[in-house]
């Protein structure tokens, strides 16, 4: 075969392999969540967007949360903060609050939507004010204090939790063809705004959207087990166990929750993958090559 047959040949083997694949997800919404983790290069930002609008043109309904975690970490460095976390959650002053805000729901968010918009497609970029789309209320956060044999209440600022989600604007927008990018930021009672883990609002999205998979991009070739090796799917009686040992911690925490009560929730699967591979969304939605940590309900 010449080497231009060959190319032809191997063109074709890769779309006929998609094809089950786009026929079982065409019509349906998946929800990914992008980590500021994952956003690291320009290549990798790039077969985003062209993951996300190819997606798109083949009949799949992408809804796109995004985080910002470095990129919020570094303004807070040039402005001379120190970033903190309590079990995977930032600690969030008033100025922080300030910051994240014109992190994710400013810089982050549109250039996520300008990527896409310049690969072809239309997104639309929202914060959880949008719409009234994220209700939120204050996270309190619980630590088991032995010492007291009690259990301590850990107040981390202006750190929300999903209350309610009106996904009318989201709707809205999926059926006008436009692709929703949305950041982390909900609303509370008051009018205030609440900084929330990506991850949660993802998750609470998909449940609200009856997604058919939520995928999870970030910095790891997904969960690892206390040797490092790769868990493939995730056996729901482990994580407890694997919790308290201390093998999940940190930002992997609310990523696994939230994939938990996604799949509870009614969401057919969630993966954990890592968003450090070009086109690792493709990859994960049309080959037969995805890889990663699968999450399903028994
Ligand atoms: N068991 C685990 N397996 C993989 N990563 C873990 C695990 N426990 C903690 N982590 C940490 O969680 C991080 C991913 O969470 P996070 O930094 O919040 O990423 P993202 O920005 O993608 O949400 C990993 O880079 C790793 O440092
Ligand atoms: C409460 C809380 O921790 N909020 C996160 C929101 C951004 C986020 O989740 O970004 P990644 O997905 O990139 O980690 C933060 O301030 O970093």
């Amino acid at each position: 075969m010449s080497i231009l047959n060959e190319r032809a040949h191997t063109i074709a083997h890769v779309l006929i392999e998609a094809l089950p694949y786009i026929r079982r997800f065409r019509g349906k919404t998946i929800v990914i969540k992008y980590g500021g983790n994952a956003m690291v290069d320009e290549t990798l930002k790039q077969g985003f967007a062209r993951d996300v609008v190819l997606m798109k043109m083949v009949g799949v309904n992408p809804v796109i949360v995004h985080g910002g975690g470095p990129q919020i970490g570094s303004l807070l460095k040039r402005l001379g903060k120190a970033s903190e976390f309590v079990q995977g959650m930032r600690v969030t002053d008033d100025e922080t609050m300030d910051v994240v805000e014109m992190v994710l729901g400013g810089l982050v968010n549109k250039e996520i939507v300008n990527f896409i918009n310049r690969h072809g497609g239309s997104a639309v970029g929202l914060t959880g004010k949008d719409g009234d789309l994220i209700r939120a209320r204050k996270l309190l956060l619980r630590r088991d204090a032995p010492e007291l044999e009690a259990t301590e209440i850990i107040d981390i600022g202006h750190v929300g939790e999903v209350e309610s989600i009106d996904a009318a604007v989201v709707h809205m927008l999926v059926e006008g063809d436009f692709i929703p990018v949305i950041a982390p930021i909900g609303v509370g009672e008051d009018g205030r705004s609440y900084n929330i883990n990506a991850d949660l609002v993802a998750g609470k999205i998909a449940e609200v959207l009856k997604a058919e998979k939520l995928l999870l991009l970030t910095n790891t070739t997904g969960l690892l087990d206390a040797e490092g090796n790769l868990i493939t799917e995730l056996d729901v009686g482990r994580v407890h166990a694997l919790i308290k040992d201390g093998v999940i911690a940190g930002g992997m925490l609310p990523k696994v929750q939230c994939a938990l009560d996604a799949v509870h929730g009614g969401v057919k699967s969630a993966h954990i993958i890592d968003g450090r591979v070009e086109h690792a969304v493709m990859l994960d939605l049309f080959t037969d090559e995805g890889v990663g940590t699968l999450i399903r309900s028994r």
